[in-house]
């Protein structure tokens, strides 16, 4: 690790209104204040239905140093991240981050879905300041990488999400960036793609300043060097891994004591629930799920990412549902699906389930963390080699 500081951040906020009429007056007023030299209140006090989404945040990263962000739904990490990357500006506090940036934080962002794969690389590669002499020794590289050359000349908007991801990924750290910019977008790409990221993020490490935002915390425990936990915009605590881990999991599992819905997030969502919570299945039996969602308002397209780990924490199957498999719009209240897998291709052990309900632009709208666990049992003679897909049978909506 070097003396190097490659990010500073001081005191930095950012607020959001939560009404869309009101934020467009606001944010009016705010430009006509700005371009008439007049002081406005967008970096003081709240107005009505506005919130701190991110709320007096400061902290230093050196060159070598790896931050992972964690936090609930809604806490402000991808807000952060945005600000570090300059998309959006803070209403107070101050950035400095110095050296080339590689981000990666919303799905098919930096993309112009009409350019090809192979255009949209020089075109990011140039806004990140690669010259196209630089970018043309590196394009068999980042095409390599992202694994998908035989897509490379067809339009972005005919990618899938994963796709998008591998991309994304490919370019951002291609680039060998000072600083790499990373949220949760890509738990989207699959597992194999995923651990192959992991291992260039390790690599990278030694060289750049690293920002890592999950909700796997395996990952997170494995990546970073200090871990960050956001809670309603503030920093609540900070330091070495497995303290700050276990501090918010047994926040969770307080929560839950104390019969609280823990895997809920987005507001629209109500409940959240996997059944039954523990199940025993034999080798390669048939088993199934009932996947519950409440909501406050209809919501139109979600997918179901179902991920399992083994004892040590290592990912070793994961499925997405998605419109391919069921009619994926949730309606206002109870919506309930069974979800049958035609069998369960795993060695005999202990295993738990992450399943997160995500919408159609990866956003994370609820998480359902080792609440849920498997025994598998049998021979013990094995099955699949890890990872590999959870095969579905058939999804029948209860109601
Ligand atoms: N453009 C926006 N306008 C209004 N509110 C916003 C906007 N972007 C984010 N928010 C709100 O700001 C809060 C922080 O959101 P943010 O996406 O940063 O959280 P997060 O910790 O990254 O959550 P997740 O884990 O779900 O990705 C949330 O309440 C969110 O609804």
């Amino acid at each position: 690790m070097s003396d190097e500081t490659l990010i500073k951040v001081e005191g930095v906020s950012k607020k959001f209104c939560r009404d869309l009429k009101k934020s467009l007056w606001y944010g009016m007023k705010d430009l006509g204040n700005e371009l008439f030299g007049r002081r406005h209140s967008g970096n003081g006090a709240l107005r009505p239905d506005e919130f701190w989404a991110v709320d007096d945040v400061s902290f230093e990263l050196k060159r070598g140093e790896c931050l992972g962000l964690i936090g609930r739904n809604g806490a402000g990490k991808t807000t952060l991240l945005r600000m570090l990357n300059g998309l959006i500006k803070p209403d107070k506090g101050r950035i400095e981050m110095r050296g080339r940036v590689g981000a990666l934080i919303a799905l098919g962002a930096g993309f112009n879905p009409i350019l090809t794969g192979r255009e949209n690389i020089y075109v990011n590669a140039s806004a990140l300041g690669m010259t196209k002499r630089e970018t043309d020794e590196k394009i068999e590289e980042i095409i390599d990488f992202s694994e998908i050359p035989q897509f490379i000349d067809a339009p972005v908007q005919s990618y899938s999400s994963g796709m998008q991801v591998r991309l994304g990924f490919s370019i951002a750290t291609a680039i060998k960036p000072d600083i790499l910019l990373l949220d949760e977008v890509l738990a989207v790409g699959d597992v194999a793609f995923r651990t192959k990221c992991y291992r260039r993020v390790d690599e990278l490490r030694e060289l750049s300043a690293v920002i890592f935002v999950s909700h796997d915390m395996g990952s997170i425990a494995r990546v970073s060097g200090t871990v960050m936990r956001l809670d309603s915009g503030v920093v609540a605590s900070k330091g070495i891994p497995d303290k700050i881990i276990g501090e918010m999991e047994t926040g969770l599992r307080h929560q839950h004591a104390h019969g609280r819905n823990v895997n809920q997030c987005d507001d629209r969502i109500k409940k959240f629930n996997i059944s039954p919570p523990f199940f025993e299945v034999a080798q390669r039996n048939e088993f199934r799920i009932q996947v519950n969602i409440e909501t406050r308002t209809p919501i139109d397209g979600i997918q179901i990412w179902i991920s399992i780990q083994d004892f040590a924490g290592n990912h070793v199957a994961e499925c997405v549902l998605d419109q391919r498999s069921f009619n994926n719009v949730l309606i206002t209240g109870e919506n309930l699906w069974e979800v049958v897998f035609d069998m369960l291709p795993l060695r005999v052990g202990e295993y738990s389930w992450q399943v997160t309900l995500v919408d159609l632009c990866g956003r994370i709208l609820a998480v359902s963390r080792n609440e849920v666990h498997v025994s598998v049992v049998g021979t013990g003679i094995s099955a699949h080699v890890a990872p590999c897909t959870l095969p579905i049978k058939n999804i029948t909506a209860l109601f």
